[in-house]
């Protein structure tokens, strides 16, 4: 796996754990040209450093999750390739650095979901407001994957793309009685796009606590924890990531204080002097 990068273009990770996909080779190519400077900078100033913390980005194809990693760390909205794999920035926060995962909302890589979760301090659940299947998504396809997550991850849920709603529909979905809660099962009139309403990923947060058996009165409130953005004009998108970065901070505190955590560092692990028994004895 390379090593981070606090700017620019994403890392690809390597192709351990990620399989021989064609298309991944040819990103990781394109990624390679960009990002190489950067990558050798940071192997020969010896300075690469470990994240402290890891957030991951969830949720189905073209919800818009690689253009909000783009916006809050480039400033911009630029064109998007559908992701491949995953790819992660590293963004200093504080004095911690915090790896934010970008991931590929294709069913095809949805196996590959745990293995990027794996230890993340924050999931952010991507959905589009203007598409409530993709709400109905993360609670079907993808909070399973959240499971290698830590015990204490935190849950964000965000609506993107909301420069795209109309005004007045989600009210007139209501009105005309074909509201798409999430019980609804997907029986809304054709005729009025199923728009999401903030209630609706309310009720989704308060089913995640629920799957991580966790109280409502000890986890973060749902309103602190569900936003609605817009990659495209940038609203609301700083205000998504950095009331994570604060909420992680406190959270990488606990760690360090309760000592290193129990995994091997294979790269400084010796292996025992073979005995004259042979490798088994
Ligand atoms: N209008 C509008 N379009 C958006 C917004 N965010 C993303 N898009 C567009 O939606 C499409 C998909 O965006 P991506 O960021 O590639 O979506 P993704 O979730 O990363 O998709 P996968 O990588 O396939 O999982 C692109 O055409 C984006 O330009 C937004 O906030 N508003
Ligand atoms: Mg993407």
């Amino acid at each position: 796996m390379p090593g981070p990068r606090e700017s620019g273009s994403p890392r690809v990770p390597g192709p351990s754990g990620l399989g021989g996909c064609g298309r991944l080779l040819r990103l990781r190519r394109g990624h390679t040209d960009r990002t190489g400077a950067g990558s050798r900078r940071g192997a020969s100033s010896g300075k690469m450093r470990k994240p402290d913390g890891k957030i991951v980005l969830l949720g189905d194809m073209n919800v818009g999750k690689t253009s909000l990693l783009q916006r809050y760390m480039e400033r911009r909205f630029p064109d998007t390739v559908s992701t491949v794999g995953g790819a992660f920035y590293l963004k200093q926060w504080r004095s911690y650095n915090i790896s934010i995962w970008d991931t590929a909302g294709r069913e095809q890589f949805h196996g590959l979901g745990s293995m990027y979760c794996r230890g993340a301090a924050a999931v952010i659940l991507t959905y589009d407001v203007n598409h409530l299947q993709s709400l109905v998504e993360l609670e079907e396809r993808f909070l399973g994957l959240t499971d290698t997550a830590n015990a204490d991850c935190l849950f964000a849920i965000v609506g993107n793309k909301v420069d795209l709603r109309e005004e007045g529909a989600a009210e007139s979905q209501e009105e005309d009685g074909h509201s798409p809660g999430m019980a609804s099962g997907g029986c809304a009139s054709l005729k009025v796009p199923k728009q999401v309403r903030p209630e609706d990923a309310v009720a989704l947060y308060k089913k995640i606590l629920k799957y991580k058996m966790l109280d409502e009165k000890d986890a973060p409130a749902a309103e602190q924890m569900c936003f609605e953005t817009s990659a495209k004009t940038g609203h609301n998108v700083d205000l998504l990531f950095e009331t994570l970065f604060e909420m992680v901070v406190p959270m990488i505190l606990r760690q360090r204080s309760q000592g290193p955590a129990q995994t091997v560092d294979i790269t400084s692990y010796k292996p025992p002097g073979r005995t004259k028994a042979g490798c088994c004895a």
